[in-house]
């Protein structure tokens, strides 16, 4: 940001910093002034500590930074991602949902068109249990994703928060991680002649994902008295880099492409969301991309007072930069959006974890935020003690269902009346006046003392996000609005969000390490702290 809009920043945060949300909130208009809908989403922002001329001066810098161009570039296919001179396109998988005249090159939206139609026709065979003609065998019952990061936290998410929509032909299962302890109860619990293997890497060279496929290839071809050619038709792989799955014996009519245009982060949309059409159908995943495509129309078409995305983005700036909080927490008060911090914290933090400019030089301000979470209520039984008392603020998305997909609804009224609390209790607190007329009994001293530790000082903002109901639809335009506010985030500090270079020193080291570990022989260049560490590793080995 330049010097002159941070100085905005920092005048309208001196100004407000004297005013307590209380005083905010008993304005009667407030909720009205602060909150926007778009389709099946509410934001409600009304309890963020910002008034309307703070909002003004936001706009004002978002406009002068040119958010509409940057978003019109986007969808062009640009190229905004200058460091690895690519077109950044995830729109373009959900394009053909939207209501508005494409943006995205023709010939991109043919490629998506007719991988989603490859997509399509391997789903539904398999429902059908009719994919011979895939060269798969009958009877699969279990599918296993491998794949991690942008090649796991989407579908695993929307995969565990549509389970309302999960046909139930198939079980779906994630592995993510090396650990070889998941890897073998995965095997211990299902059948290798009744499984197939999502191998779902964008750059086929991912450690886990193959080491993982490895294992799970020769488990299939024991089944099979060590016949690989048919562990092979177990496994189907999603990849940009089609040629490398090609040589894992992965026929061509089981390779379903995925494309640079596409960040791992943002690609639940294309091919990598095969694991989420299998568990809920073809049908709901076109759903699920007319929800992104419905938030992708918003963000093209609306001004930015009541653009979703554009004001997300302004308030995660503003307690940034405008009010200097570091982190920024995550609750979602509902079990199946248990994985919605996880999915942001990459989203978020590897998209905007950046500390230059895409021409190297230092940034004027901070940028992401620690982003984190965890579910409500258990988030308020574990660690909102810190977040109500402790002497960090820690700025909140809170985020519901109004119509759950149960009919227990003494359950649901007593999770939603948990969210509602816990935004006024963060943003109301309890004055120390109300604190000592509750501490009844005691000497003068005592009730002070303990009037002090029930004080709340309040004035801790948080959105609250209102989903109507938990549908494809409006899963996809919910994970479609944190993305936009990720591009706008981008704009407005100035960096590339759609590399991610700060991931490759440790998975370079990593290479390096694993023949120190497993031979001993360790070289001389290493650090005396990773050395000492090996040859305790090695002694109890
Ligand atoms: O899909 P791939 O290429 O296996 O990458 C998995 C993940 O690894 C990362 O490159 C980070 O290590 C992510 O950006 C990506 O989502």
């Amino acid at each position: 940001m330049l010097a002159g809009q941070l100085q905005i920043l920092a005048r309208e945060a001196a100004r407000l910093t004297p005013i307590h949300l209380r005083e905010l909130l008993a304005q009667p208009q407030r909720f009205a002034e602060f909150s926007r809908r778009a389709g099946p989403l509410l934001l409600d922002f009304s309890k963020q500590k910002l008034d309307a001329a703070a909002l003004d001066a936001l706009g004002a810098i978002a406009t002068d930074c040119g958010w509409e161009q940057r978003r019109d570039a986007m969808f062009r296919g640009d190229i905004l991602n200058a460091s690895e001179q690519r077109p950044v396109l995830h729109t373009a998988l959900r394009g053909a949902e939207s209501r508005l005249p494409p943006l995205a090159p023709a010939a991109v939206r043919e490629e998506v068109a007719a991988t989603l139609q490859r997509m399509g026709a391997l789903v539904d065979a398999l429902e059908l249990d009719e994919a011979g003609a895939f060269g798969i065998p009958a009877g699969i019952t279990d599918v296993v994703n491998l794949g991690i990061g942008g090649s796991d936290l989407g579908p695993r998410l929307a995969v565990e928060a549509l389970s309302a929509f999960h046909s139930g032909r198939f079980r779906c299962h994630f592995l993510p991680n090396v650990d070889g302890h998941e890897t073998a109860a995965l095997m211990r619990r299902l059948d290798p002649r009744t499984t197939v293997v999502l191998l779902v890497s964008k750059s086929f060279t991912t450690q886990e994902t193959l080491l993982n496929g490895q294992v799970l290839r020769q488990w299939i071809a024991q089944a099979y008295g060590g016949d690989d050619a048919k562990a092979a038709g177990h496994f189907i792989a999603v990849s940009a880099n089609v040629e490398a799955a090609a040589k894992l014996g992965i026929p061509q009519q089981r390779v379903l492409p995925m494309w640079d245009f596409v960040g791992g982060r943002y690609s639940v949309w294309s091919a990598v969301g095969l694991v989420l059409a299998l568990a809920i159908g073809m049908p709901n995943f076109r759903a699920f991309l007319r929800g992104a495509a419905l938030m992708d129309d918003h963000f093209r078409s609306a001004p930015w007072r009541d653009n979703l995305p554009v004001l997300a983005a302004l308030i995660g700036v503003w307690n940034r930069n405008g009010l200097g909080h570091a982190a920024h927490g995550v609750i979602p008060y509902l079990d199946g959006l248990t994985e919605l911090p996880s999915f942001l914290q990459q989203l978020e933090m590897e998209s905007l974890g950046k500390r230059v400019r895409a021409d190297g030089g230092e940034l004027a301000q901070a940028t992401v935020p620690v982003v984190w979470g965890s579910v409500g209520t258990n988030a308020q039984h574990a660690y909102f003690q810190a977040l109500h008392q402790g002497s960090d603020t820690v700025p909140l998305d809170l985020l519901g269902v109004v119509r759950p997909a149960h009919t227990l609804k003494d359950n649901h009224d007593a999770l939603l009346s948990n969210l509602l609390a816990q935004g006024a209790a963060f943003a109301l607190g309890k004055t120390q006046a109300q604190a000592l007329a509750e501490a009844s009994s005691g000497g003068e001293a005592e009730r002070l003392a303990l009037a002090a530790q029930r004080t709340f000082p309040g004035d801790r903002p948080s959105s609250t996000v209102l989903l109507d109901v938990l549908t494809p639809e409006s899963l996809g335009a919910l994970i479609a609005l944190y993305e936009h506010k990720v591009l706008v985030q981008a704009l407005l500090w100035d960096i590339n969000a759609f590399d991610q270079w700060g991931v490759e020193l440790g998975k370079t080291l990593a290479k390096s390490i694993l023949p120190a570990l497993v031979s001993g022989q360790v070289p001389d260049s290493f650090d005396a702290s990773t050395r000492g560490l090996i040859e305790t590793i090695r002694a109890l080995d």
